[in-house]
């Protein structure tokens, strides 16, 4: 239940944490305090009257007054503590995450980042601010109050004290049995909520085929099931509650007990009698407590693994380097998988010049995107040499890589506001008029002038746009962003032919002064290039201008054929070969 690193990894916290149980205990004592006034009251009342009462109120008075300031402060120390730890964690996991880089998903995924920065640090949170002060102060409190009623009844101390740890052994056998309930509730409800959400964000389609009758089944099913599995988990925690309960009151009537003998007997004074009576369930108040608390510390253990896990991931070596304007980019001899299972790229070696249009095409599922992924950065473990200059892509800082390079995909994002804002990102200095250029190149200037022209909303990820409005103002937003290098991946796979014939003259003008990779199912576009490389498998099978590579590689001669009969049935016979 307590981890040594997690104390030591937040060591500010642990400050707070001690400071809430010295509170707590503060506030032990002011009771233990009122209640010796409160007994001196009762016994010397009926022989002394009102001066009993007269010379313990001042006791009565300032132990009150201590119990509530001992209240507050310990819930302040607790706030600071669980304050501290959230701050602290997420810092760390943040830095973390910074020093990992842009290729963070290979050593944790993403929604496990999302998890343990929110989810994970809300729950060390609690795990801070109310198991821990109560695992010391559950142990602190039965101490002391040993001590308090050792010199009244030793028998009694000895039978209150052995009674308290008997709670913590139950919890934990309850807990032992429970694990596997447990795991298995856990599996459900996560598997519940995935489905849950899978099935509204499919709703339409569901609707569309019909399906969502079936669907309805299923989830009700399955949520019979979670119901049937949650009645399970409350019947086994209030039957935990029940014998914890049955432990405390058990104990504390054992040492009441033994006290009425010893008083039966003669061998223990009235006063001493009520005294331990009235202490006695402060025994096992705390430790009571702190079993009402083991879910929070078990969420707390499961929440530190996954935290550890990510601050331990292996970092890779800070990127220094810088990628130089002009600098050319070359892969040599890359080899690549996402994981180790398979390998995506094999031995692949092409080069983009200075200046020039260089396109990337293969069938689909060949490792053209894989390309552009390894020329941005998002990878270190390829084999072979990326490079931008003389520096391996994985050593050039992600400053620097985004200065020098813009990419453009078919999900580039768009964020709420206007187009402008949206343009705004790419060049903040553009004025009105390089703007407009921008959307005129990538065929958008007709549509938004009949609407509100720059300043026409833009809802989140360009929810009110349609797909091929979406890649234009995309288009637009990296021709607007002065970079050495542009990759083009599929940006234009959602525009009609005829738009994107002019957004290719613009990328082929682009080519004349910049580095231009374009990668492209759709041959027709890529015709005019300096030189094509074709993927085939993940293998470079070709390399060269059009012309060429029609004459000696005959997987592009059959990508190009296809193409061609495909368009020409359509009556599209736009594209002349040689
Ligand atoms: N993030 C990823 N994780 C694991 N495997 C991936 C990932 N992205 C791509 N792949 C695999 O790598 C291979 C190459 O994918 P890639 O996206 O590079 O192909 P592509 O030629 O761009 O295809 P398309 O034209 O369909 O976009 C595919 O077999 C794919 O399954």
């Amino acid at each position: 239940m307590m981890d040594k690193r997690l104390l030591s990894l937040v060591p500010e916290a642990m400050r707070h944490v001690l400071a809430t149980v010295g509170w707590q205990w503060f506030g032990l004592l002011a009771n233990i305090a009122l209640v010796w006034g409160v007994v001196d009251v009762l016994v010397s009342a009926a022989a002394q009257g009102m001066d009993a009462v007269v010379r313990n109120l001042p006791l009565i008075a300032l132990a009150l007054a201590g119990k509530v300031a001992a209240s507050i402060l310990s819930q302040r120390s607790s706030f600071r503590a669980s304050e501290r730890i959230k701050f602290v964690l997420r810092e760390k996991i943040y830095r973390k995450l910074m020093r990992l880089g842009p290729s963070y998903t290979e050593h944790v995924a993403t929604a496990e980042v999302v998890q343990v920065s929110v989810e994970g640090t809300e729950q060390l949170e609690t795990y801070f601010g109310q198991f821990l002060p109560q695992l010391f102060y559950a142990v602190a409190a039965p101490l002391t109050l040993f001590v308090v009623v050792l010199p009244l009844s030793w028998q009694a101390a000895v039978v209150l004290l052995v009674f308290v740890p008997l709670i913590p052994l139950t919890i934990m056998m309850v807990q032992k049995i429970a694990a596997r309930l447990l795991s298995k509730y856990w599996d459900q409800y996560t598997q519940l909520g995935d489905g849950f959400l899978e099935n509204l964000q499919g709703l339409t389609t569901l609707k569309v085929y019909g399906a969502d009758a079936a669907r309805h089944e299923r989830m009700n099913a399955d949520a019979e099931h979670f119901r049937v599995i949650t009645m399970k988990v409350l019947r086994m925690q209030l039957n935990s509650i029940v014998i914890m309960d049955a432990v405390a009151l058990g104990g504390a009537a054992a040492g009441i007990g033994v006290a009425l003998f010893q008083w039966a007997d003669g061998a223990l004074p009235w006063a001493s009698f009520l005294l331990i009576v009235l202490l006695s369930a402060e025994f096992f108040l705390p430790m009571r407590t702190l079993g009402s608390f083991f879910h929070i510390a078990m969420n707390g253990m499961a929440a530190s693994k996954k935290i550890f896990r990510l601050l331990a991931a292996p970092e890779p070596p800070a990127r220094t380097a810088e990628a130089r304007p002009g600098d050319a980019v070359t892969l040599d001899h890359v080899s690549f998988g996402y994981d180790d299972e398979r390998t995506v790229l094999h031995d692949v070696s092409l080069s983009v010049p200075r200046t020039g249009l260089v396109a990337v095409v293969g069938a689909s599922g060949s490792g053209k995107s894989t390309v552009a992924h390894l020329m941005a950065g998002g990878s270190e473990r390829y084999r072979g040499d990326v490079l931008i200059g003389a520096n391996q892509v994985r050593d050039i800082s992600e400053d620097s890589l985004a200065r020098h390079m813009t990419t453009v995909r078919i999900g580039s994002y768009l964020f709420a506001g206007t187009v402008r804002s949206n343009l705004a990102m790419a060049n903040p200095q553009a004025g009105d008029e390089q703007m407009w250029a921008a959307l005129d190149s990538a065929a958008l200037s007709d549509f938004l002038r009949g609407q509100q022209g720059l300043d026409t909303p833009i809802d989140d990820e360009g929810a009110n746009l349609s797909g091929g409005q979406r890649q234009r103002l995309a288009l637009a937003r990296a021709l607007l962003h002065d970079s050495d290098l542009y990759v083009f991946d599929e940006a234009t796979s959602n525009i009609d032919v005829e738009s994107e014939e002019r957004i290719m003259d613009v990328v082929a003008a682009l080519a004349q002064v910049k580095a231009v990779v374009v990668i492209s199912h759709r041959l027709a576009n890529v015709v005019g290039a300096d030189c094509i490389h074709v993927l085939e498998q993940g293998r470079l099978v070709g390399s060269g201008t059009h012309e060429q590579l029609l004459d000696s590689c005959s997987a592009y001669e059959r990508l190009w054929s296809s193409q061609r009969a495909l368009e020409q049935y359509r009556g599209g016979d736009r594209h002349e070969a040689r």
